[in-house]
């Protein structure tokens, strides 16, 4: 689905990224983890085409990245940043629609029906037909927040790339947000990348993990290969135990505090 070759991002003389190379199939649901700064911003945003990159290539389909237009490139693929939609003054179920400008002609309107359908079964989905008809702006950040995911849902992406989307949620809406991106995966196929901090929240979810260190891939493969306490100590500088989540088995990290850790 997305193909990226030999992938370097400088900002000036300084790089962000170096020599990267990652191939993510149909379907699967990827977290890019890393300590600050090691590039999974920079890596989301040249995946989005935001950016280019100053060297290699990243193809989307079989296609160029840089040969998509707009509308063409939105159909395919859409975005959900941390904090997903400002405080503005336009309504719920307004910011939800203009999910739907990819599908729409000049006149704002759309080629072909059941918009208006697929609206109410986000806006049901996503708790939303309360806060329908309440401007964002005199929504709490979380409620934002859905209201971004409800959008994005509204573009009928084939991917999505999501950047940190749970830090502004309390843990029944990371939780809920996290379901609902696994549902639809489940569902349709959806392709997932999300930048994750959360390190147990990304063992649950994720099928593959990357870790960039310092700009560069430290690793990639199954969360049960790759969060394991040694990965920890080397790029986060973090001492752990490791224990099987008591459901799944899938890994889960607890922290070690630095006074409970013995000199040898
Ligand atoms: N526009 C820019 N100009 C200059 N340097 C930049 C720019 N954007 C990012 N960088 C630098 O590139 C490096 C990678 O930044 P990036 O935001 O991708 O990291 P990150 O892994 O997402 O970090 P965090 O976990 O803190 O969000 C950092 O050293 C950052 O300062």
């Amino acid at each position: 689905m997305i193909q990226v070759k030999e992938v370097t991002k400088c900002y000036g003389k300084f790089k962000a990224l170096q020599d990267i190379d990652w191939s993510i199939a149909p379907g699967e649901f990827w977290g890019v983890i890393g300590p600050n700064g090691s590039g999974k911003s920079t890596l989301l945003s040249l995946l989005s085409g935001v950016e280019a990159p100053d060297r290699g290539e990243i193809s989307l389909a079989g296609r160029s990245l840089s040969s998509y237009g707009r509308k063409d490139l939105s159909r395919k693929l859409a975005v959900l940043q941390q904090d997903g939609l400002p405080p503005i003054a336009y309504t719920v179920r307004e910011v939800i629609e203009m999910g739907r400008f990819a599908y729409q002609d000049w006149r704002g309107r759309e080629k072909q029906g059941g918009a208006e359908e697929l609206l109410q079964r986000i806006m049901k989905r996503m708790e939303l037909e309360e806060l329908a008809h309440r401007p964002l702006s005199n929504l709490s950040g979380g409620q934002r927040q859905r209201a971004a995911l409800a959008k994005v849902m509204a573009q009928q992406p084939e991917i999505v790339l999501l950047d940190e989307p749970t830090t502004y949620l309390d843990i029944r809406y990371q939780m809920q947000f996290m379901d609902l991106i696994a549902g639809w995966q489940r569902e349709e196929g959806l392709t997932v990348v999300s930048v994750m901090h959360d390190l147990n929240l990304a063992s649950l979810y994720c099928d593959r993990l990357l870790v960039l260190n310092g700009g560069r891939i430290a690793g990639q493969g199954a969360p049960g290969d790759i969060l394991v306490p040694e990965t920890l100590e080397s790029v986060f500088h973090v001492k752990s135990y490791r224990i099987p989540h008591p459901d799944s088995g899938a890994p889960q990290l607890l922290l070690r505090k630095a006074e409970n850790i013995m000199p040898r």
